[in-house]
């Protein structure tokens, strides 16, 4: 008889959640913020495996994994299992979940938020319970305000307080550089030290941008309304952004969420290049790239 082998662990990319435009448009009562943001997922993320064991245990690995503060049981991609278990009324599942930390944490591209909804998808297939996709949204929210968005990692418009979604558009061939000067800045503090809330809404997105220049040409006009204030805590954000804007091959950069990680958009076969020079440059920033879509 041929060895049984192990079943090999389903293995996702939780991608990178970047806000290629981030408004602030109001707050509500209970202090959250309004927000319309474009948001993306580049082929950038952190690697989440799921397999059979004998108890849920969650295994941290990779070049940021020290940086998630706090004990397992506060990790959102355990968080994620106990409430899809109980929401879908089955017992707490026997898994080991392997999280390969590649994204900095509390950077402003929702690794925390990407893992849970990453990990919300692949119990599904594990278990085989689908919930109804409200079920799974309102779950989402529940384990935070960015969690819906990453459940389709595809171009969206987020309204609401990130809880309002719809279809983004088709986008051109694009690539993107992320940045992170290796430092953390906290989302709330960033929301407090804003010093104007009511700011003009997103305009209208198209059903798609055809080119590069389409794209760019548009996000011109949008801005991240969290970006000054972020840059007011951390100086380390503006360096980054300075040396972006200064290179001829980057199209666009700003910040995405609330900081400190800064995204240039440009053609993609000048997206490898970029990363390179950067990293001669700028040996201690953290700098990935990749297609934006
Ligand atoms: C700012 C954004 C933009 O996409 O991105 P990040 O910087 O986190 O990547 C998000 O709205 C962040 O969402 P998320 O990080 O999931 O927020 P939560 O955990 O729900 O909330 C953390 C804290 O942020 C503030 N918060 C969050 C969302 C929102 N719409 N208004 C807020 O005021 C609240 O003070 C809340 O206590
Ligand atoms: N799986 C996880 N990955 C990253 N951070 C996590 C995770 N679970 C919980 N956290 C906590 O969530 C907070 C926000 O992390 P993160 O999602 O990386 O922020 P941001 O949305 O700004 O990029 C941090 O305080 C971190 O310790």
């Amino acid at each position: 008889m041929a060895p049984s082998h192990p079943p090999s662990p389903r293995v996702e990319l939780a991608r990178a959640k970047v806000n290629l435009a981030l408004h602030v448009t109001g707050q509500r009562s209970d202090g959250y913020h309004l927000l319309e943001s474009l948001v993306v997922f580049p082929q950038i993320g952190d690697r989440i495996a799921l397999e059979s064991s004998e108890k849920l245990e969650l295994v941290l690995e990779g070049p940021f994994a020290r940086d998630i503060e706090g004990p397992a049981e506060a990790n959102l991609i355990l968080k994620a299992v106990r409430s899809f278990a109980e929401r879908a009324g089955l017992p707490c599942p026997d898994i080991r979940l392997t999280l390969t930390k590649r994204l900095p944490v509390s950077s402003g591209i929702g690794g925390g938020s990407s893992d849970a909804a990453t990990t919300l998808r692949l119990l599904e297939d594990f278990t085989g319970t689908y919930l109804p996709e409200e079920e799974l949204h309102a779950l989402a929210l529940s384990l935070g305000a960015d969690v819906p968005v990453c459940l389709i990692p595809e171009p969206q418009i987020m309204r609401g307080i990130g809880d309002e979604l719809a279809t983004g558009p088709d986008l051109p061939a694009c690539g993107i550089v992320l940045v992170n000067p290796k430092a953390g800045v906290s989302t709330p503090e960033v929301f407090r030290s804003m010093t104007r809330r009511d700011n003009p809404a997103l305009p209208l997105v198209p059903e798609s941008f055809d080119t590069l220049s389409q794209l760019t040409g548009y996000l011109a006009s949008c801005r991240n309304d969290m970006q000054d204030a972020a840059i007011q805590l951390c100086g380390r954000i503006g360096d980054v952004l300075s040396v972006l804007k200064a290179d001829s091959r980057i199209d666009l950069a700003r910040m995405s969420g609330s900081g400190a990680t800064c995204f240039g958009l440009c053609e993609p076969e000048h997206a490898p290049d970029i990363e390179r020079s950067l990293r001669a440059d700028h040996p201690e920033w953290w700098i990935a790239s990749g297609p934006l879509s």
